[in-house]
């Protein structure tokens, strides 16, 4: 009965939460899951619409607003107005084209970028018949109880029902500064905003738990009222196509002046007005790289969907190029090095150490687990939620104490407890009270000197002396050097008087029950990922909150550090000054903190990225946002962190692993290289395209201008394309992360591209396409001045326009490599590539074989002694750019052979 329920408009969330119950037609308990899924069709899922359907006419519009189509509009009227309507049509055609392909490529990147939020769902935990589960946050429906906890993203408007949170609310309100709300707090008059006992979709809880009813959703919440995220999706410009953009402006600047250096050059030459205005418009609209910046942003938005398919989902389309500059990874380590898969090895109490397979024996044992088990919030599979969750290292602890034949349940541990201190990262520690008892468990530095006293072999409170200390501590530094991860376990009566004093006044005075050791793997897959990070240059920093003697054991068995284990704990950190710090940090090694804060974590970053290295950053927690942010590439866990790190990160890895940074490390190399592949292959033509025009002009007109202006265009429009696209799907090429990382200030368009394009394929390509069309003439008997019968004019543009589709498939071929030699990668190995050539091929054949082609072209068919005349130009062309390669990486080798520092600071 979808009438009697208030519409989420209405419901006033500011009433008492009896008086809310009533109106929402729910309990504290929670909605029945018929009832929910019943409420989902009447309200709609819990998310933002976007008004989508409306944008894409605007899009498309635009892409004929952009100056290039502006400057392409110019040079058809003027083409028309010149009495050209051929050419006219022309340009024309390569507008519409260049849009139509523009928008679509603008497009699928958005829907790229867009997909990736289905990578990245937003979940709440939810109490469905009478049950806590997890569901997915767009199933959220008014009605529905919600459990909140520290780094959720919160994705329903609700009222607080128990507990506290502290939130931070800056998506609404730009406060960057937390806001404490409380179930338990009186109603005052206020802005909604400020009201203490609601809590906000779309903002995150930074500290503590409590329970909420959902008052709203979707579009009725306040940030759906807002629309704050309809502008999510905006993709600022990445650097790359900033510089894409920049050279695509000075090209066309070029092209236009060439353009208009020809008007009277052309007409000095002999040409007709008419004639000259054609050409110069031909000449600008061949050389103004209109398909450039689309085709970039295509290429990176491929990137970004490779990426999310091996685990890495970026979140703007500018992380692909920065990843591939990275220089220094800092890595915590559970979870991320290790598979944060942890159980219980050995346990000590009282002096004694016990292997966990007989300890069940052993009643003090058993008490040091119990203990540790109720301080807990996580819950194993099937305990109240079916597939259970929570910490691991909680997890290991719960799973301890059924083993040992003590189990602890979640909901009678969660419904004796009166007080919960939740974990804090910088005390390291965590306390409970239940039954009249304070539990804590943390770091052995943080408990330990909290205890007073310990509890003896005979089960007797005993007090702690300076050797039992020294006892406990051997014991501790003894498990961490072999990697294992050590907690400190202590209780003590929780007297009513004591608690009011707050958490500082409880957690002292303690009884240390002993201590638990748990291993935590490292992943298989990390090893060999630090050996290719150091192949390709990358530092890897270790920045945990675990003890250093265990992450450096860690550390080591994945090969961080060379052999040497250089540990700075979070103390000795603070002690540092900056000077220090960039010392310890500029002399090369790679560096374990342990026992890190999450301020410690800022400041390395910081710290590095002044010494200009690009930082990938991983962390999980609530605290790890600002250093996530500060980094230039911010990683988070997709399965273990929180909510709050993913929203602050650029990439999520969604499997946790640190072989995937790695990985996309690659990926964004390789993005990067296939950028300047089709840059290389789209620049090169200029030269054999506008050398013709030149050698008419230079001749005065003595030699007939070599190739026509729909020839041209049909080079660039038709030719060009495909085999552009396929080289920015190009495979990596060997060796690419045995390279240094570039520098960041290199431009994607530098001195050696540009020789490469113009100087050595352009020069080659030129010299051969004017041998092709002299020979022709050569062999109709022409001379310099001569006029010469149509047809033999027609053949000899054609062979020109035929010699340079011919070294067009020998420069496509060059381009796929830079680095490598083109047989490492396999000459056939880019299928797409030989598809955009088989086309381009194809498409030639017929300008030139099919007469009513011809007549639109000007082309005349070529016989077996011109095709035979063309077939080397590949091979000559993609020839000639090997042998200039192979001296260059020579004359690199030599270089570097001289200079035996750069190799060292490499590998
Ligand atoms: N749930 C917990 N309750 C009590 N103490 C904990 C808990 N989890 C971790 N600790 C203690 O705090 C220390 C730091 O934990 P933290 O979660 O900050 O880092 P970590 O998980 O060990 O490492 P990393 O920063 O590499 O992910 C641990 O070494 C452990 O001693």
């Amino acid at each position: 009965m979808a009438q009697t329920i208030t519409a989420p408009a209405e419901v006033d969330e500011r009433q008492p939460p009896t008086e809310l119950f009533r109106h929402l037609r729910s309990t504290p308990g929670g909605l029945r899951s018929r009832e929910a899924a019943r409420r989902l069709t009447v309200y709609g899922p819990n998310e933002l619409s976007r008004r989508q359907a409306r944008i894409w006419p605007r899009q498309l519009l635009a892409q004929f607003t952009q100056p290039l189509a502006v400057l392409l509009m110019v040079a058809a009227v003027l083409a028309w107005a010149g009495h050209s309507p051929a050419l006219a049509v022309a340009v024309v055609a390569v507008i519409l084209l260049n849009a139509g392909f523009a928008f679509v490529q603008e497009r699928q990147a958005e829907r790229a970028v867009e997909a990736l939020a289905a990578f990245l769902p937003l979940s709440a935990r939810v109490m469905r018949d009478g049950e806590l589960v997890e569901v997915p946050g767009r199933d959220l429906v008014p009605g529905d109880v919600i459990e909140i906890t520290e780094g959720d993203r919160i994705c329903a408007d609700a009222r607080l029902i128990d507990g506290s949170v502290a939130v931070d609310l800056s998506t609404l309100n730009g406060e960057s500064l937390p806001a404490v709300r409380t179930a338990d707090t009186e109603h005052v008059p206020g802005p909604l905003l400020e009201a203490r006992e609601l809590v906000f979709s779309g903002t995150s809880c930074t500290a503590g738990q409590a329970r909420a009813v959902v008052t709203h959703t979707g579009m009725h919440t306040e940030i759906g009222r807002i629309a704050a995220l309809s502008q999510r999706g905006h993709t600022e410009a990445s650097p790359l196509e900033r510089q894409v953009r920049r050279a695509t402006w000075i090209i066309a600047a070029v092209a236009v002046t060439a353009g208009v250096a020809f008007l009277p050059i052309g007409v000095l030459a002999g040409l007709g007005w008419a004639a000259a205005i054609t050409f110069s418009i031909g000449l600008i609209v061949a050389n103004v790289p209109e398909g450039l910046l689309p085709t970039i942003t295509l290429a990176l938005a491929a990137g970004v969907r490779a990426l999310a398919r091996s685990g890495a989902v970026v979140k703007r389309l500018s992380a692909v190029e920065t990843l591939g500059s990275t220089t220094v990874i800092c890595t915590d380590k559970t979870g991320t090095l290790t598979e944060n898969r942890m159980h219980v090895t050995h346990l000590w109490v009282a002096g004694r150490e016990w292997a966990v397979a007989v300890a069940g024996r052993d009643r003090l044992c058993r008490e040091l687990a119990v203990a540790a088990a109720t301080c807990t919030t996580a819950r194993l599979p099937g305990d109240g939620v079916s597939a259970g969750g929570g910490d691991p290292t909680e997890l290991a602890l719960l799973r301890l104490a059924a083993a040992l034949g003590v189990p602890v349940s979640g909901s009678s541990r969660d419904s004796a407890r009166t007080v919960l201190y939740a974990f804090d990262p910088r005390s390291k520690r965590m306390s409970t009270v239940t039954g009249g008892h304070l539990h804590v468990k943390g770091a052995s530095e943080s408990v330990l000197p909290l205890c007073t006293r310990f509890l003896d072999d005979s089960g007797r409170f005993s007090a702690l002396t300076d050797s039992i200390r020294d006892e406990v501590a051997a014991a501790v530094d003894g498990y961490a050097r072999t990697g294992l991860r050590v907690l400190a376990v202590a209780q003590r009566i929780a007297e009513p008087d004591l608690l009011a004093a707050g958490r500082e006044a409880a957690e002292k005075d303690l009884t240390l029950l002993g201590l638990v050791a748990m291993v935590d793997p490292p992943r298989e897959a990390v090893p060999a990922a630090v050996a290719a990070a150091h192949r390709a240059g990358i530092r890897v920093h270790v920045i945990t909150g675990d003890y250093g003697p265990t992450a450096a054991e860690i550390a080591a068995q994945v090969g961080i550090g060379d052999g040497r284990r250089r540990v700075v704990t979070g103390a000795e950190l603070e002690q540092m000054d900056d000077a220090d710090l960039d010392h310890l940090l500029g002399d090369g090694q790679e560096i374990v903190f342990a026992r890190s804060s999450p301020e410690g974590k800022l400041r390395i970053c910081e710290a590095l990225r002044s010494q200009g290295h690009i930082v990938a950053m991983t962390g999980d927690g609530v605290n790890d946002a600002p250093a996530l942010r500060h980094a230039d590439i911010g990683v988070a866990m997709g399965r273990s962190g929180t909510d709050v790190a993913r929203e602050a990160a650029t990439m999520v890895l969604t499997d946790d692993n640190f072989a995937t940074i790695v990985r996309a490390v690659e990926a964004g190399r390789r993005v990067y290289d296939n950028v300047r592949k089709f840059v290389l292959y789209i620049f090169a033509h200029a030269v054999p395209e506008v050398v013709p025009f030149l050698i008419f002009a230079l001749s005065g007109g003595a030699v007939p201008l070599p190739l026509t202006v729909l020839q041209i265009l049909a080079i660039d429009l038709g030719t060009e394309t495909l085999p552009a696209l396929a080289l920015g799907r190009e495979r990596a090429e060997p060796g690419l992360m045995s390279r240094p990382p570039r520098s960041p200030k290199a431009g994607v368009i530098d001195g050696r591209l540009l020789l490469r394009a113009w100087g050595v394929l352009g020069v080659v390509s030129a010299v051969l396409v004017t041998a092709g069309f002299f020979w022709v003439l050569w062999r109709a008997g022409w001379e310099p001045g001569a006029t010469l019968p149509g047809e033999v004019y027609a053949q000899a543009t054609t062979m020109t326009f035929a010699g340079i589709v011919a070294c067009q498939v020998g420069t496509a071929f060059a381009a796929r490599t830079d680095h490598a030699s083109l047989r490492s990668v396999g000459v056939f190995s880019n299928r797409l590539l030989l598809g955009g050539i088989a086309f381009e091929l194809v498409f030639t054949a017929a300008v030139i074989y099919l007469p009513p082609l011809q007549a639109v072209f000007d082309t005349a068919a070529l016989g077996g002694a011109e095709l035979l005349f063309l077939a080397p130009f590949p091979l000559l062309v993609w020839g000639a750019d090997e042998i200039f390669r192979a001296w260059r990486r020579r004359r690199g080798a030599d270089a570097t052979k001289e200079a035996p520092s750069c190799e060292s600071a490499t590998s």
